[in-house]
């Protein structure tokens, strides 16, 4: 497992950290949830700023990201924008996804950005790079909410994600029977074992692959999502305690009394 350090954060060493996502429509809803997620026992937090109705406006959306970063003290922070094709909130352009990014990164108060690969593939900029001068861990993300691909397939979409130049390479599918969620393990235990340079998160969404959120230790995933208790930006997410008893008894070492 490639180690990575965000704040005080270990990335990638021991058990995968515990991410949940912060989801708010207007600034009162912000404001409160990111200090009700900043006791919560997780790690890091993910603003999935597609469900905020002001994210289309610059200066709003600075001043926002004053807010959570306040309420959320040293947490680490992802920013995301989840686009409608990938399962996020509402629509957004090319253009402004690339700049909306790139502003969040000026602001010094994000510590990761979620990047969704197929936008950058499809409009190359310097946005990574942009990150890269700014010190913000790029988690470079594909989701299929649909069906989960085959197994060359995903191990290859997480090597071209690296080459990329993620510093995280997430892949998210939905499962349609229990093989599928194996081929998830399958493809991270490969990685581990063939690119352990690379640093990922693979996840098997909905209920059939709930095993897969809790397997990181063994499997080489560095960060789980888990519902934040009143919400879940992925079918399938597990509330905190669950999922912490979970990877605890999965890390169980034998011998152990
Ligand atoms: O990419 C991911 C993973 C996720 O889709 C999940 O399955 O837990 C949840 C999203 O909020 C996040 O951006």
């Amino acid at each position: 497992m490639s180690e990575l350090k965000v704040r005080n954060l270990e990335l990638g060493k021991g058990k995968p950290k515990v991410c949940v996502p912060l989801v708010a429509k207007n600034f009162e809803e912000l404001f409160s949830e990111a200090i009700r997620l900043s006791k919560l026992d997780c790690d890091v937090i993910e603003w999935r700023a597609d469900y905020f109705m002001y994210v289309h406006d610059a200066r709003f959306m600075k001043k926002a990201a004053y807010f959570v970063r306040y309420a959320i003290d040293d947490k680490p922070l992802i920013f995301t924008y989840r686009t409608l094709q990938e399962g996020g909130g509402q629509h957004i352009e090319l253009d402004e996804y690339v700049e909306l990014n790139r502003m969040m990164m000026d602001t010094g108060l994000i510590d990761m950005v979620d990047l969704e690969f197929e936008m950058m593939l499809e409009k190359p900029s310097d946005v990574m790079v942009h990150a890269k001068e700014r010190n913000v861990k790029v988690l470079l993300s594909k989701h299929n909410n649909h069906f989960t691909p085959d197994v060359h397939n995903m191990y290859e979409l997480i090597k071209d994600m690296y080459q990329l130049g993620g510093d995280i390479c997430k892949v998210a599918v939905m499962p349609n029977d229990l093989q599928d969620m194996l081929n998830v393990l399958e493809v991270s235990n490969k990685i581990q074992i063939e690119h352990s340079e690379i640093s990922f998160v693979m996840i098997s969404m909905g209920e059939l692959g709930q095993l897969s959120r809790m397997t990181g230790e063994l499997f080489g995933s560095s960060l789980t999502y888990a519902s934040n208790g009143k919400y879940l930006s992925a079918p399938g997410q597990l509330p905190i305690p669950i999922l912490r008893e979970g990877m605890n008894l999965i890390g169980y070492k034998r011998g152990s009394r």
